[in-house]
Protein backbone atom coordinates (compact mmCIF):
# COMPACT_ATOMS: atom_id res chain seq x y z
CA UNK A 1 0.00 0.00 0.00
CA UNK A 2 1.24 3.14 -0.97
CA UNK A 3 1.95 6.23 1.75
CA UNK A 4 -0.90 8.06 0.30
CA UNK A 5 -3.65 5.56 0.88
CA UNK A 6 -1.68 4.94 4.01
CA UNK A 7 -2.06 9.00 4.73
CA UNK A 8 -5.73 8.89 3.82
CA UNK A 9 -6.51 6.63 5.94
CA UNK A 10 -4.57 7.30 9.10
CA UNK A 11 -6.26 10.94 8.37
CA UNK A 12 -9.85 9.07 9.12
CA UNK A 13 -8.88 6.42 11.44
CA UNK A 14 -6.14 7.45 14.05
CA UNK A 15 -7.73 10.37 14.96
CA UNK A 16 -9.29 9.62 18.66
CA UNK A 17 -12.55 9.33 19.17
CA UNK A 18 -12.87 7.91 15.53
CA UNK A 19 -11.08 4.64 16.76
CA UNK A 20 -14.31 2.72 17.53
CA UNK A 21 -15.87 3.70 14.10
CA UNK A 22 -13.64 2.44 12.14
CA UNK A 23 -12.12 -0.24 14.02
CA UNK A 24 -13.43 -2.45 11.59
CA UNK A 25 -12.00 -0.99 8.70
CA UNK A 26 -8.69 -1.38 10.56
CA UNK A 27 -8.23 -4.29 11.44
CA UNK A 28 -10.03 -5.93 8.20
CA UNK A 29 -7.14 -4.39 6.54
CA UNK A 30 -4.38 -3.81 9.64
CA UNK A 31 -5.41 -6.38 11.63
CA UNK A 32 -5.46 -5.27 15.72
CA UNK A 33 -2.98 -2.62 17.29
CA UNK A 34 0.00 -4.77 16.92
CA UNK A 35 -0.74 -5.46 13.41
CA UNK A 36 -1.12 -1.24 12.92
CA UNK A 37 2.12 -0.86 14.42
CA UNK A 38 3.52 -3.82 12.14
CA UNK A 39 2.25 -2.37 9.28
CA UNK A 40 3.59 1.39 9.99
CA UNK A 41 7.39 -0.02 11.03
CA UNK A 42 7.01 -1.61 7.38
CA UNK A 43 6.36 0.84 5.56
CA UNK A 44 8.87 2.60 7.69
CA UNK A 45 10.65 5.36 6.12
CA UNK A 46 8.00 6.08 3.42
CA UNK A 47 5.68 6.33 6.83
CA UNK A 48 8.66 8.96 8.15
CA UNK A 49 9.23 10.81 4.86
CA UNK A 50 5.61 11.37 4.42
CA UNK A 51 3.57 14.58 4.48
CA UNK A 52 1.70 12.79 7.48
CA UNK A 53 2.45 14.30 10.25
CA UNK A 54 0.93 12.41 13.51
CA UNK A 55 1.48 15.43 16.01
CA UNK A 56 -0.69 17.52 14.23
CA UNK A 57 -3.60 18.56 16.14
CA UNK A 58 -4.68 21.63 14.48
CA UNK A 59 -8.14 20.37 13.94
CA UNK A 60 -9.74 18.70 16.52
CA UNK A 61 -13.15 19.38 15.78
CA UNK A 62 -12.73 16.95 13.36
CA UNK A 63 -12.46 14.25 15.38
CA UNK A 64 -15.69 13.97 15.95
CA UNK A 65 -17.83 12.65 12.83
CA UNK A 66 -21.07 11.86 14.52
CA UNK A 67 -21.16 15.61 15.96
CA UNK A 68 -19.59 17.45 12.83
CA UNK A 69 -22.52 15.43 10.95
CA UNK A 70 -24.80 17.64 12.74
CA UNK A 71 -25.96 21.77 12.93
CA UNK A 72 -26.28 21.71 16.76
CA UNK A 73 -28.11 24.54 18.79
CA UNK A 74 -25.62 25.77 21.31
CA UNK A 75 -27.26 27.90 23.81
CA UNK A 76 -24.31 29.76 25.87
CA UNK A 77 -25.72 30.18 29.67
CA UNK A 78 -23.32 32.66 31.29
CA UNK A 79 -23.61 35.05 34.14
CA UNK A 80 -21.94 34.69 38.03
CA UNK A 81 -22.78 32.21 40.57
CA UNK A 82 -26.25 31.75 41.63
CA UNK A 83 -27.62 33.57 38.18
CA UNK A 84 -30.07 30.21 37.33
CA UNK A 85 -27.79 29.09 34.44
CA UNK A 86 -27.85 25.00 35.13
CA UNK A 87 -31.50 25.72 36.38
CA UNK A 88 -32.46 26.65 32.68
CA UNK A 89 -30.00 24.67 31.07
CA UNK A 90 -31.69 21.22 33.39
CA UNK A 91 -35.22 22.77 32.30
CA UNK A 92 -34.33 22.16 29.27
CA UNK A 93 -32.54 18.49 29.45
CA UNK A 94 -35.55 17.49 31.62
CA UNK A 95 -38.12 17.94 28.86
CA UNK A 96 -36.29 16.30 26.13
CA UNK A 97 -36.65 12.97 24.87
CA UNK A 98 -32.98 12.02 25.50
CA UNK A 99 -29.87 14.10 26.88
CA UNK A 100 -26.98 13.99 28.61
CA UNK A 101 -25.53 16.17 32.01
CA UNK A 102 -21.62 16.69 32.16
CA UNK A 103 -20.55 18.15 35.02
CA UNK A 104 -17.21 18.60 36.92
CA UNK A 105 -17.79 16.67 39.83
CA UNK A 106 -19.75 13.68 40.76
CA UNK A 107 -21.57 15.32 43.34
CA UNK A 108 -22.97 17.48 40.49
CA UNK A 109 -23.69 14.27 38.28
CA UNK A 110 -25.61 12.59 41.57
CA UNK A 111 -27.06 15.75 41.53
CA UNK A 112 -28.71 16.05 38.34
CA UNK A 113 -29.73 11.94 38.12
CA UNK A 114 -31.28 12.19 41.60
CA UNK A 115 -33.12 15.53 40.26
CA UNK A 116 -34.50 14.28 37.09
CA UNK A 117 -35.36 10.48 38.23
CA UNK A 118 -37.31 12.59 41.79
CA UNK A 119 -39.32 14.54 38.18
CA UNK A 120 -39.81 11.00 36.43
CA UNK A 121 -37.57 11.21 34.18
CA UNK A 122 -35.64 7.91 34.18
CA UNK A 123 -31.94 8.80 34.37
CA UNK A 124 -28.48 6.64 34.56
CA UNK A 125 -25.63 7.95 36.81
CA UNK A 126 -22.19 7.01 35.19
CA UNK A 127 -18.40 8.24 36.26
CA UNK A 128 -15.17 6.92 36.81
CA UNK A 129 -16.22 4.95 39.66
CA UNK A 130 -20.08 4.53 39.66
CA UNK A 131 -22.95 2.86 37.52
CA UNK A 132 -26.21 3.35 38.30
CA UNK A 133 -28.31 2.39 35.36
CA UNK A 134 -32.30 2.77 35.47
CA UNK A 135 -34.69 1.20 33.71
CA UNK A 136 -35.77 2.67 30.52
CA UNK A 137 -32.91 5.73 30.85
CA UNK A 138 -32.80 7.63 28.10
CA UNK A 139 -30.80 10.03 29.95
CA UNK A 140 -27.37 10.27 31.70
CA UNK A 141 -25.73 12.29 34.45
CA UNK A 142 -21.82 11.75 33.58
CA UNK A 143 -18.67 13.58 34.92
CA UNK A 144 -17.52 15.48 31.89
CA UNK A 145 -14.83 12.66 31.25
CA UNK A 146 -17.35 10.11 30.75
CA UNK A 147 -18.87 12.15 28.13
CA UNK A 148 -20.89 10.74 24.94
CA UNK A 149 -19.43 11.33 21.73
CA UNK A 150 -20.10 8.36 20.13
CA UNK A 151 -24.57 8.81 20.61
CA UNK A 152 -26.99 11.09 19.34
CA UNK A 153 -28.99 13.03 21.91
CA UNK A 154 -31.77 15.72 21.85
CA UNK A 155 -30.44 17.52 24.39
CA UNK A 156 -26.80 17.72 26.63
CA UNK A 157 -25.58 19.89 29.13
CA UNK A 158 -22.31 21.10 29.90
CA UNK A 159 -21.75 22.50 33.02
CA UNK A 160 -19.31 24.56 34.36
CA UNK A 161 -17.82 24.89 30.66
CA UNK A 162 -15.13 27.67 31.97
CA UNK A 163 -13.10 24.50 32.91
CA UNK A 164 -12.09 23.93 29.37
CA UNK A 165 -10.35 27.37 29.08
CA UNK A 166 -7.25 28.35 30.69
CA UNK A 167 -5.48 31.90 30.55
CA UNK A 168 -1.95 30.17 29.95
CA UNK A 169 -0.35 30.08 32.88
CA UNK A 170 -2.03 32.58 34.88
CA UNK A 171 -4.90 30.42 35.33
CA UNK A 172 -8.09 31.39 38.14
CA UNK A 173 -8.82 27.74 37.31
CA UNK A 174 -4.99 25.93 37.60
CA UNK A 175 -6.73 23.99 40.29
CA UNK A 176 -9.02 22.39 37.10
CA UNK A 177 -6.42 22.02 35.13
CA UNK A 178 -3.55 20.58 37.17
CA UNK A 179 -5.79 17.31 37.21
CA UNK A 180 -4.46 15.43 34.15
CA UNK A 181 -7.65 15.40 32.21
CA UNK A 182 -10.09 18.04 32.61
CA UNK A 183 -9.16 20.47 30.42
CA UNK A 184 -9.36 18.22 27.35
CA UNK A 185 -12.46 16.14 28.54
CA UNK A 186 -14.47 19.54 28.75
CA UNK A 187 -13.14 20.47 25.11
CA UNK A 188 -13.98 17.07 23.81
CA UNK A 189 -17.04 17.80 25.07
CA UNK A 190 -17.88 20.71 23.33
CA UNK A 191 -16.57 19.85 20.15
CA UNK A 192 -17.75 16.29 20.40
CA UNK A 193 -21.17 15.71 21.71
CA UNK A 194 -23.93 14.94 19.31
CA UNK A 195 -26.92 17.07 20.17
CA UNK A 196 -29.77 18.81 18.51
CA UNK A 197 -29.32 21.67 21.61
CA UNK A 198 -26.20 21.76 23.47
CA UNK A 199 -26.55 23.99 26.45
CA UNK A 200 -23.04 24.88 28.11
CA UNK A 201 -23.18 26.92 31.77
CA UNK A 202 -20.18 28.66 32.91
CA UNK A 203 -18.44 32.18 33.28
CA UNK A 204 -19.07 34.92 30.96
CA UNK A 205 -15.11 35.10 30.46
CA UNK A 206 -15.24 31.68 28.38
CA UNK A 207 -17.66 33.22 25.57
CA UNK A 208 -15.04 34.87 23.14
CA UNK A 209 -12.84 31.77 23.07
CA UNK A 210 -15.94 29.16 22.83
CA UNK A 211 -17.15 31.58 20.03
CA UNK A 212 -13.67 31.53 18.09
CA UNK A 213 -13.42 27.32 18.49
CA UNK A 214 -17.34 27.02 17.35
CA UNK A 215 -16.71 28.64 13.77
CA UNK A 216 -15.45 25.97 12.62
CA UNK A 217 -18.42 23.55 13.38
CA UNK A 218 -21.06 25.16 11.76
CA UNK A 219 -23.11 25.26 14.69
CA UNK A 220 -25.94 27.78 15.57
CA UNK A 221 -24.35 29.89 19.00
CA UNK A 222 -26.66 31.58 20.87
CA UNK A 223 -25.50 33.51 24.10
CA UNK A 224 -27.84 34.27 27.42
CA UNK A 225 -26.61 36.62 29.94
CA UNK A 226 -28.09 36.09 33.42
CA UNK A 227 -27.85 38.42 36.58
CA UNK A 228 -27.89 37.16 40.01
CA UNK A 229 -31.07 36.01 41.41
CA UNK A 230 -30.36 36.96 45.06
CA UNK A 231 -28.63 40.08 46.25
CA UNK A 232 -24.78 39.76 47.60
CA UNK A 233 -23.86 42.35 50.22
CA UNK A 234 -19.71 43.17 50.92
CA UNK A 235 -19.83 43.73 54.22
CA UNK A 236 -18.07 46.90 55.62
CA UNK A 237 -16.89 45.32 59.02
CA UNK A 238 -15.00 42.16 59.52
CA UNK A 239 -15.94 39.53 61.66
CA UNK A 240 -12.80 40.44 63.91
CA UNK A 241 -13.43 37.05 66.00
CA UNK A 242 -14.74 33.74 65.81
CA UNK A 243 -16.90 34.48 69.05
CA UNK A 244 -19.10 36.39 66.35
CA UNK A 245 -19.86 34.02 64.10
CA UNK A 246 -23.17 33.22 63.76
CA UNK A 247 -25.15 30.14 62.30
CA UNK A 248 -25.70 29.86 58.42
CA UNK A 249 -21.68 30.92 58.32
CA UNK A 250 -19.46 29.78 56.40
CA UNK A 251 -15.46 30.27 57.08
CA UNK A 252 -13.08 29.85 54.01
CA UNK A 253 -9.76 28.96 54.04
CA UNK A 254 -7.10 27.10 52.36
CA UNK A 255 -5.06 24.61 53.96
CA UNK A 256 -6.56 21.66 56.05
CA UNK A 257 -5.07 22.31 58.97
CA UNK A 258 -6.27 25.52 59.38
CA UNK A 259 -9.79 23.61 58.87
CA UNK A 260 -9.83 21.97 61.85
CA UNK A 261 -7.73 24.60 63.57
CA UNK A 262 -11.13 26.88 62.62
CA UNK A 263 -13.41 24.23 63.24
CA UNK A 264 -11.81 23.83 66.97
CA UNK A 265 -11.81 27.33 67.83
CA UNK A 266 -15.44 28.19 66.95
CA UNK A 267 -16.70 24.57 68.53
CA UNK A 268 -14.60 25.70 71.71
CA UNK A 269 -16.71 28.96 71.98
CA UNK A 270 -19.25 25.59 72.78
CA UNK A 271 -22.00 27.72 71.12
CA UNK A 272 -21.97 26.22 67.35
CA UNK A 273 -21.15 22.84 65.89
CA UNK A 274 -19.10 22.38 62.23
CA UNK A 275 -19.06 20.98 59.60
CA UNK A 276 -16.32 20.94 56.78
CA UNK A 277 -15.87 20.68 53.49
CA UNK A 278 -12.57 20.41 51.23
CA UNK A 279 -11.25 19.03 48.33
CA UNK A 280 -9.74 15.81 49.66
CA UNK A 281 -13.08 14.64 51.79
CA UNK A 282 -14.06 11.21 50.10
CA UNK A 283 -16.90 13.21 47.61
CA UNK A 284 -19.93 10.89 49.65
CA UNK A 285 -18.72 12.41 53.07
CA UNK A 286 -18.78 16.17 51.52
CA UNK A 287 -22.33 15.47 50.63
CA UNK A 288 -23.10 14.47 54.11
CA UNK A 289 -21.53 17.08 55.68
CA UNK A 290 -23.04 19.57 53.34
CA UNK A 291 -26.45 18.06 54.02
CA UNK A 292 -26.35 18.48 57.60
CA UNK A 293 -25.44 22.08 57.24
CA UNK A 294 -28.05 22.96 55.03
CA UNK A 295 -30.47 21.00 56.88
CA UNK A 296 -31.93 23.11 60.00
CA UNK A 297 -32.75 20.85 62.37
CA UNK A 298 -29.23 19.75 62.60
CA UNK A 299 -26.76 20.98 65.20
CA UNK A 300 -24.09 21.74 62.66
CA UNK A 301 -25.22 25.20 61.73
CA UNK A 302 -21.69 26.36 60.61
CA UNK A 303 -19.38 25.24 57.68
CA UNK A 304 -15.39 25.69 57.40
CA UNK A 305 -14.73 24.87 53.93
CA UNK A 306 -12.14 25.51 51.50
CA UNK A 307 -12.26 26.51 48.19
CA UNK A 308 -13.77 23.26 47.16
CA UNK A 309 -17.16 25.02 48.08
CA UNK A 310 -16.56 27.32 44.74
CA UNK A 311 -17.99 25.08 42.58
CA UNK A 312 -20.85 22.34 42.71
CA UNK A 313 -22.47 21.69 46.01
CA UNK A 314 -26.06 23.17 47.09
CA UNK A 315 -25.27 25.49 50.21
CA UNK A 316 -27.65 27.54 52.56
CA UNK A 317 -24.69 29.89 53.16
CA UNK A 318 -25.79 33.24 54.70
CA UNK A 319 -22.28 34.77 55.10
CA UNK A 320 -19.23 34.16 53.71
CA UNK A 321 -16.00 35.27 55.70
CA UNK A 322 -12.83 34.72 53.79
CA UNK A 323 -10.69 34.14 56.83
CA UNK A 324 -7.18 34.96 54.75
CA UNK A 325 -7.15 35.96 50.62
CA UNK A 326 -3.70 34.16 50.11
CA UNK A 327 -3.69 30.78 49.09
CA UNK A 328 -0.48 28.22 47.95
CA UNK A 329 -1.50 27.32 44.70
CA UNK A 330 0.94 24.15 44.98
CA UNK A 331 3.60 26.65 43.49
CA UNK A 332 3.56 29.93 45.34
CA UNK A 333 1.49 31.06 47.79
CA UNK A 334 -0.21 34.19 46.63
CA UNK A 335 -3.37 36.55 46.82
CA UNK A 336 -6.63 35.28 45.22
CA UNK A 337 -7.99 36.08 42.08
CA UNK A 338 -10.82 37.91 41.17
CA UNK A 339 -12.61 35.70 39.60
CA UNK A 340 -11.99 33.23 42.99
CA UNK A 341 -13.42 35.98 44.84
CA UNK A 342 -15.81 35.73 43.38
CA UNK A 343 -17.02 32.78 42.64
CA UNK A 344 -16.50 31.56 46.42
CA UNK A 345 -17.88 35.05 48.01
CA UNK A 346 -21.02 34.23 44.97
CA UNK A 347 -22.00 31.53 47.37
CA UNK A 348 -23.62 33.25 49.80
CA UNK A 349 -27.39 33.77 50.03
CA UNK A 350 -28.78 31.15 47.54
CA UNK A 351 -32.21 32.19 45.69
CA UNK A 352 -34.95 30.85 47.27
CA UNK A 353 -33.34 29.28 50.38
CA UNK A 354 -33.40 30.16 53.86
CA UNK A 355 -30.83 32.85 53.63
CA UNK A 356 -32.12 34.83 50.05
CA UNK A 357 -29.74 37.42 50.84
CA UNK A 358 -25.43 36.82 50.86
CA UNK A 359 -23.13 38.45 52.70
CA UNK A 360 -19.52 38.43 52.37
CA UNK A 361 -16.48 39.44 54.64
CA UNK A 362 -12.88 38.84 55.68
CA UNK A 363 -12.03 38.08 59.32
CA UNK A 364 -9.27 40.39 59.13
CA UNK A 365 -10.40 44.30 58.75
CA UNK A 366 -6.56 44.79 57.00
CA UNK A 367 -8.21 42.35 53.80
CA UNK A 368 -11.22 44.38 53.67
CA UNK A 369 -10.75 46.63 50.76
CA UNK A 370 -8.86 43.90 48.64
CA UNK A 371 -11.96 41.92 48.94
CA UNK A 372 -14.13 45.29 48.43
CA UNK A 373 -12.07 45.91 45.00
CA UNK A 374 -12.48 42.47 43.75
CA UNK A 375 -16.38 42.29 44.13
CA UNK A 376 -16.85 45.64 42.77
CA UNK A 377 -14.15 44.54 39.61
CA UNK A 378 -16.06 43.96 36.28
CA UNK A 379 -15.25 40.09 34.54
CA UNK A 380 -11.58 41.82 33.49
CA UNK A 381 -10.53 41.72 29.81
CA UNK A 382 -6.97 43.04 28.82
CA UNK A 383 -5.50 43.40 25.20
CA UNK A 384 -2.40 41.57 25.86
CA UNK A 385 -0.27 40.50 22.97
CA UNK A 386 0.54 37.15 23.50
CA UNK A 387 4.46 38.37 22.30
CA UNK A 388 4.32 40.41 25.45
CA UNK A 389 6.29 38.82 27.99
CA UNK A 390 4.51 36.79 30.66
CA UNK A 391 6.66 37.86 33.52
CA UNK A 392 6.05 41.20 33.13
CA UNK A 393 2.56 40.71 32.48
CA UNK A 394 2.21 38.88 35.39
CA UNK A 395 3.99 41.56 37.90
CA UNK A 396 1.53 43.89 35.59
CA UNK A 397 -1.41 42.36 36.19
CA UNK A 398 -0.36 41.87 40.01
CA UNK A 399 0.18 45.70 40.45
CA UNK A 400 -3.25 46.20 39.13
CA UNK A 401 -4.70 43.60 41.32
CA UNK A 402 -6.09 42.06 37.81
CA UNK A 403 -7.52 38.26 37.05
CA UNK A 404 -5.16 36.51 34.97
CA UNK A 405 -8.08 36.22 32.50
CA UNK A 406 -7.05 37.75 29.33
CA UNK A 407 -8.77 37.07 25.88
CA UNK A 408 -5.53 36.58 23.66
CA UNK A 409 -3.88 34.25 26.04
CA UNK A 410 -7.11 32.00 26.48
CA UNK A 411 -6.92 28.63 25.18
CA UNK A 412 -9.05 25.27 25.38
CA UNK A 413 -7.09 22.54 26.99
CA UNK A 414 -6.54 19.42 24.61
CA UNK A 415 -4.30 15.73 24.39
CA UNK A 416 -3.43 13.14 22.16
CA UNK A 417 -5.38 10.07 22.73
CA UNK A 418 -4.50 6.40 23.12
CA UNK A 419 -4.69 5.82 19.34
CA UNK A 420 -2.42 9.23 18.80
CA UNK A 421 0.29 7.77 21.01
CA UNK A 422 0.05 3.84 19.71
CA UNK A 423 0.26 5.37 15.86
CA UNK A 424 3.34 7.54 17.03
CA UNK A 425 4.80 4.94 19.22
CA UNK A 426 4.87 2.25 15.79
CA UNK A 427 7.55 5.15 14.30
CA UNK A 428 9.71 4.62 18.10
CA UNK A 429 9.32 1.00 19.22
CA UNK A 430 12.17 1.72 21.88
CA UNK A 431 10.45 4.33 23.65
CA UNK A 432 8.62 3.89 26.94
CA UNK A 433 5.58 5.82 27.29
CA UNK A 434 7.23 8.39 28.96
CA UNK A 435 8.91 9.32 26.11
CA UNK A 436 6.30 9.08 24.10
CA UNK A 437 4.34 11.23 25.99
CA UNK A 438 7.64 14.47 26.00
CA UNK A 439 8.16 13.42 22.67
CA UNK A 440 4.59 13.70 21.42
CA UNK A 441 4.05 16.98 23.68
CA UNK A 442 7.23 18.67 22.87
CA UNK A 443 6.74 18.17 18.71
CA UNK A 444 2.72 18.67 18.86
CA UNK A 445 1.24 21.16 16.29
CA UNK A 446 -1.25 23.54 17.74
CA UNK A 447 -3.87 25.79 16.16
CA UNK A 448 -3.92 29.32 18.63
CA UNK A 449 -7.19 28.17 20.26
CA UNK A 450 -5.62 25.49 21.90
CA UNK A 451 -3.15 24.26 24.70
CA UNK A 452 -1.69 20.65 25.52
CA UNK A 453 -2.60 20.13 28.67
CA UNK A 454 -0.59 19.64 31.46
CA UNK A 455 0.46 15.82 31.78
CA UNK A 456 3.25 16.42 34.23
CA UNK A 457 0.87 13.83 36.55
CA UNK A 458 1.11 11.00 33.86
CA UNK A 459 4.38 11.86 33.46
CA UNK A 460 5.75 10.88 36.98
CA UNK A 461 3.10 7.93 36.56
CA UNK A 462 4.94 6.46 33.24
CA UNK A 463 8.12 6.90 34.72
CA UNK A 464 6.88 4.04 37.49
CA UNK A 465 5.39 1.88 35.16
CA UNK A 466 7.28 1.83 32.25
CA UNK A 467 10.09 -0.37 34.49
CA UNK A 468 7.09 -2.93 34.50
CA UNK A 469 6.61 -5.41 31.79
CA UNK A 470 2.65 -3.88 30.27
CA UNK A 471 1.51 -3.13 26.98
CA UNK A 472 1.68 0.58 26.23
CA UNK A 473 -2.57 0.13 26.12
CA UNK A 474 -2.37 -0.80 29.81
CA UNK A 475 0.28 2.04 30.81
CA UNK A 476 -1.67 4.64 29.34
CA UNK A 477 -5.02 3.40 31.26
CA UNK A 478 -2.55 3.46 34.60
CA UNK A 479 -1.57 6.89 33.36
CA UNK A 480 -4.80 8.08 33.01
CA UNK A 481 -6.46 6.72 36.19
CA UNK A 482 -7.28 9.16 39.18
CA UNK A 483 -4.23 8.66 40.72
CA UNK A 484 -3.06 11.43 43.69
CA UNK A 485 0.66 11.33 42.56
CA UNK A 486 1.28 14.15 45.02
CA UNK A 487 -0.65 11.78 47.44
CA UNK A 488 2.09 9.05 48.99
CA UNK A 489 -0.11 6.42 50.04
CA UNK A 490 -2.21 7.13 47.01
CA UNK A 491 1.10 6.64 44.50
CA UNK A 492 2.40 3.20 46.66
CA UNK A 493 -1.46 2.19 45.69
CA UNK A 494 -1.03 2.33 42.17
CA UNK A 495 2.55 0.81 41.80
CA UNK A 496 1.45 -1.59 44.08
CA UNK A 497 -1.76 -2.43 41.55
CA UNK A 498 0.30 -2.07 38.54
CA UNK A 499 2.84 -4.80 39.84
CA UNK A 500 0.34 -7.07 40.72
CA UNK A 501 -1.46 -6.48 37.66
CA UNK A 502 2.01 -7.14 35.45
CA UNK A 503 2.66 -10.00 37.43
CA UNK A 504 -0.15 -12.23 37.08
CA UNK A 505 -3.00 -10.08 35.26
CA UNK A 506 -5.13 -10.71 38.99
CA UNK A 507 -5.42 -7.93 41.63
CA UNK A 508 -6.99 -8.41 44.60
CA UNK A 509 -7.74 -6.16 47.36
CA UNK A 510 -6.41 -8.53 50.47
CA UNK A 511 -3.55 -8.76 49.05
CA UNK A 512 -2.85 -4.92 49.18
CA UNK A 513 -3.90 -4.00 52.44
CA UNK A 514 -1.95 -5.08 55.97
CA UNK A 515 -3.26 -5.63 58.29
CA UNK A 516 -4.99 -2.62 60.69
CA UNK A 517 -4.42 -0.31 58.32
CA UNK A 518 -8.21 0.84 58.48
CA UNK A 519 -8.97 2.03 62.30
CA UNK A 520 -11.08 4.78 63.48
CA UNK A 521 -8.27 7.85 63.43
CA UNK A 522 -7.37 9.42 66.61
CA UNK A 523 -4.96 12.22 65.13
CA UNK A 524 -5.26 14.46 62.27
CA UNK A 525 -2.19 12.33 60.61
CA UNK A 526 -4.30 9.03 60.54
CA UNK A 527 -7.18 10.98 59.27
CA UNK A 528 -5.08 12.38 56.65
CA UNK A 529 -4.03 8.11 56.11
CA UNK A 530 -7.75 7.39 56.14
CA UNK A 531 -8.51 10.07 53.13
CA UNK A 532 -5.46 8.95 51.18
CA UNK A 533 -6.54 4.85 51.40
CA UNK A 534 -9.56 6.13 50.40
CA UNK A 535 -8.24 7.01 47.58
CA UNK A 536 -6.72 4.13 46.64
CA UNK A 537 -10.06 2.46 46.85
CA UNK A 538 -11.61 4.77 44.70
CA UNK A 539 -8.65 3.93 42.43
CA UNK A 540 -9.35 0.32 42.68
CA UNK A 541 -12.95 0.75 41.58
CA UNK A 542 -12.16 2.80 38.95
CA UNK A 543 -9.80 -0.05 37.26
CA UNK A 544 -12.16 -2.45 38.21
CA UNK A 545 -14.49 -0.84 35.55
CA UNK A 546 -12.02 -0.50 32.99
CA UNK A 547 -10.11 -4.51 33.39
CA UNK A 548 -12.64 -5.86 34.78
CA UNK A 549 -11.37 -9.34 35.00
CA UNK A 550 -8.47 -8.36 36.27
CA UNK A 551 -9.46 -6.22 39.24
CA UNK A 552 -12.58 -8.39 40.51
CA UNK A 553 -12.88 -6.82 44.07
CA UNK A 554 -14.94 -3.91 43.43
CA UNK A 555 -17.79 -4.93 45.55
CA UNK A 556 -15.43 -5.03 48.40
CA UNK A 557 -13.31 -2.29 47.53
CA UNK A 558 -16.55 -0.12 48.10
CA UNK A 559 -17.87 -1.35 50.75
CA UNK A 560 -14.21 -0.49 52.53
CA UNK A 561 -14.58 3.15 50.81
CA UNK A 562 -18.38 3.30 52.49
CA UNK A 563 -16.54 2.40 55.74
CA UNK A 564 -13.66 4.51 55.04
CA UNK A 565 -16.43 7.63 54.56
CA UNK A 566 -18.04 6.32 58.13
CA UNK A 567 -14.55 6.33 59.91
CA UNK A 568 -13.60 9.87 58.69
CA UNK A 569 -17.23 10.96 59.31
CA UNK A 570 -16.95 9.48 63.02
CA UNK A 571 -13.95 11.50 63.52
CA UNK A 572 -15.69 14.71 62.43
CA UNK A 573 -18.64 14.20 65.07
CA UNK A 574 -16.27 13.09 67.90
CA UNK A 575 -13.96 16.09 66.86
CA UNK A 576 -16.66 18.90 68.05
CA UNK A 577 -17.64 19.40 71.86
CA UNK A 578 -20.55 17.18 71.61
CA UNK A 579 -20.16 13.69 73.41
CA UNK A 580 -19.11 11.30 71.37
CA UNK A 581 -21.70 9.11 69.14
CA UNK A 582 -21.41 5.33 69.18
CA UNK A 583 -20.16 4.61 65.74
CA UNK A 584 -22.77 4.02 63.44
CA UNK A 585 -23.69 0.40 61.84
CA UNK A 586 -21.51 -0.52 58.66
CA UNK A 587 -23.83 -1.07 55.80
CA UNK A 588 -25.51 -4.22 55.52
CA UNK A 589 -23.74 -5.62 52.92
CA UNK A 590 -20.10 -4.60 53.87
CA UNK A 591 -17.99 -6.73 56.64
CA UNK A 592 -15.66 -5.03 58.70
CA UNK A 593 -13.69 -7.95 58.45
CA UNK A 594 -13.38 -7.51 55.41
CA UNK A 595 -11.14 -4.82 55.53
CA UNK A 596 -8.51 -7.10 57.15
CA UNK A 597 -6.56 -9.59 54.89
N1 LIG B 1 -36.46 30.09 37.98
C1 LIG B 1 -36.12 29.51 39.14
N2 LIG B 1 -37.07 29.04 39.98
C2 LIG B 1 -36.75 28.46 41.13
N3 LIG B 1 -35.49 28.27 41.57
C3 LIG B 1 -34.51 28.70 40.78
C4 LIG B 1 -34.76 29.34 39.53
N4 LIG B 1 -33.58 29.66 38.97
C5 LIG B 1 -32.65 29.23 39.82
N5 LIG B 1 -33.17 28.65 40.90
C6 LIG B 1 -32.46 28.11 42.06
O1 LIG B 1 -31.43 29.04 42.39
C7 LIG B 1 -30.24 28.38 42.76
C8 LIG B 1 -29.12 28.83 41.83
O2 LIG B 1 -29.40 28.45 40.50
P1 LIG B 1 -28.33 27.71 39.60
O3 LIG B 1 -27.73 26.58 40.34
O4 LIG B 1 -28.96 27.42 38.31
O5 LIG B 1 -27.28 28.88 39.47
P2 LIG B 1 -25.98 28.95 38.55
O6 LIG B 1 -26.08 30.22 37.80
O7 LIG B 1 -25.84 27.70 37.76
O8 LIG B 1 -24.87 29.08 39.65
P3 LIG B 1 -23.35 28.52 39.64
O9 LIG B 1 -22.58 29.40 38.71
O10 LIG B 1 -22.95 28.72 41.04
O11 LIG B 1 -23.41 27.11 39.19
C9 LIG B 1 -30.52 26.91 42.67
O12 LIG B 1 -30.85 26.44 43.94
C10 LIG B 1 -31.71 26.83 41.74
O13 LIG B 1 -32.49 25.69 41.99
MG1 LIG C 1 -24.45 26.14 37.84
Amino acid sequence: MGSLLLRRRLSRTLLPDNAKIYESTWESKFGTSNGICRCLRKLGSSVRTSKFDFTDLTRPHTWYPIARRKKRNIFLHVGPTNSGKTYNALKRLESSSSGIYCGPLRLLAWEVAQRLNKAKVPCDLITGQERDEVDGAKHKAVTVEMADVTSDYSCAVVDEIQASYISYSLSSFSQMMGCKSRGFSFTRALLGISADELHLCGDPAAVPLIQEILKVTDDNVQVQYYERLSPLIPLKVPLGSFSNIQNGDCIVTFSRVDIYSIKRQIENGMKHLCSVVYGSLPPATRTRQATMFNDEKSEFGVLVASDAIGMGLNLNISRIIFSTLRKFDGVETRDLTVSEIKQIAGRAGRYKSKFPVGEVTCLDGNDLPLLHSSLGSPSPILEVRPSLNLGLIRLFLNYLNFDGTCWDMQKAGIFPTFDLLLMYSCLHPTYGLRQILEHFVENAKLSTNYFITNCEDMLKVAAIIDELPLTLNDKYLFAMSPVDVNDDISSQGLTQFAQSYSKNRMVHLKEIFTPGTLKVPKSHNALKELESIHKVLDLYVWLSFHLEDSFPDRELAASQKAICSMLIEEFLGRDGWQKPRPIRRVPRNSSRKNLLP
